[in-house]
């Protein structure tokens, strides 16, 4: 299953900008960027980047000099478009050759498994979609060239009538962890609680921890912030 993973790092996740300045959102992204992609190819899929511009990855992030970064050497499509453009760019491939299928998987699934990817691949349809929480398209896998994606609102919903509108099926994925997108300095505490890749060790050492502090939800705290 080849995998389109888009991926932006200019001015990234401004919704976490209340609890990390930009160049934490910057590097945080990068982290989450990474597991994603590492999680991908562990579930059998060939991730492929789809940025706006070249990309220039933080390697003082990276563990030690022996950590391979996964982001070296892959496949990637520069389209300077806004996302959805860019993505029916990349989806207008469908159908030529030996392209059946295509998934397209967000960068900012800090909690994404091999187990819950191989899951959404494996899922039948004509188009196949891990909804996010709150009614978001955190992925989804393509399989019929009339499917074009429109993000942002509500996109679950859109992506279902766009589906509908061109006698589709789909199967919808339930998944905790493809449906749990990093947008905003609450998602942060998931990533701290469920999380053991990059993203959670990132956040670990910029200081944050879970803090049950006798709220009714549990939230993060970063002491020095
Ligand atoms: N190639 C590409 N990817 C994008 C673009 N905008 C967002 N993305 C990626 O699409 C996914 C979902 O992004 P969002 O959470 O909607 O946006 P964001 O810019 O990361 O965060 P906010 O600034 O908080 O909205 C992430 O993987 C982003 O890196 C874009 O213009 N081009
Ligand atoms: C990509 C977009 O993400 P959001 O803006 O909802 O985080 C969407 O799910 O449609």
């Amino acid at each position: 299953m080849r995998v389109i993973v888009p991926f932006t790092a200019r001015d990234p996740k401004t919704r976490l900008a209340p609890v990390l300045d930009a160049d934490e959102r910057r590097r945080f992204a990068f982290a989450m960027l990474r597991d994603v992609v590492d999680a991908v190819a562990a579930a059998g899929g060939t991730p492929e980047l789809l940025v706006p511009g070249p990309l220039a990855p933080p390697a003082d992030d990276l563990v030690d000099d022996s950590d391979a970064d996964p982001l070296d050497d892959l496949p990637r499509t520069v389209d300077e478009r806004p996302l959805t453009p860019a993505v029916n760019a990349a989806l207008s491939r469908l159908g030529d050759g030996d392209v059946g299928e295509l998934a397209v998987v967000m960068a900012d699934l800090a909690l994404a498994t091999p187990e819950a990817l191989a899951r959404l691949f494996g899922a039948g349809g004509d188009v196949a979609i891990a909804p996010g929480r709150g009614g978001g398209t955190n992925a989804l896998v393509v399989r019929d060239p009339d499917f074009r994606v429109d993000y942002h609102g509500t996109s679950y919903r859109d992506h279902r009538r766009i589906a509908a509108d061109a006698g589709l099926s789909v199967d919808a994925v339930d998944s905790m962890r493809l449906s749990t997108d990093v947008d905003e300095p609450d998602d942060l505490v998931e990533v701290l609680l469920h999380g053991d890749g990059r993203s959670a060790a990132w956040l670990r050492e910029a200081g944050f921890a879970v803090d049950t502090g006798g709220e009714s939800r549990v939230a993060v705290r970063r002491p020095d912030g």
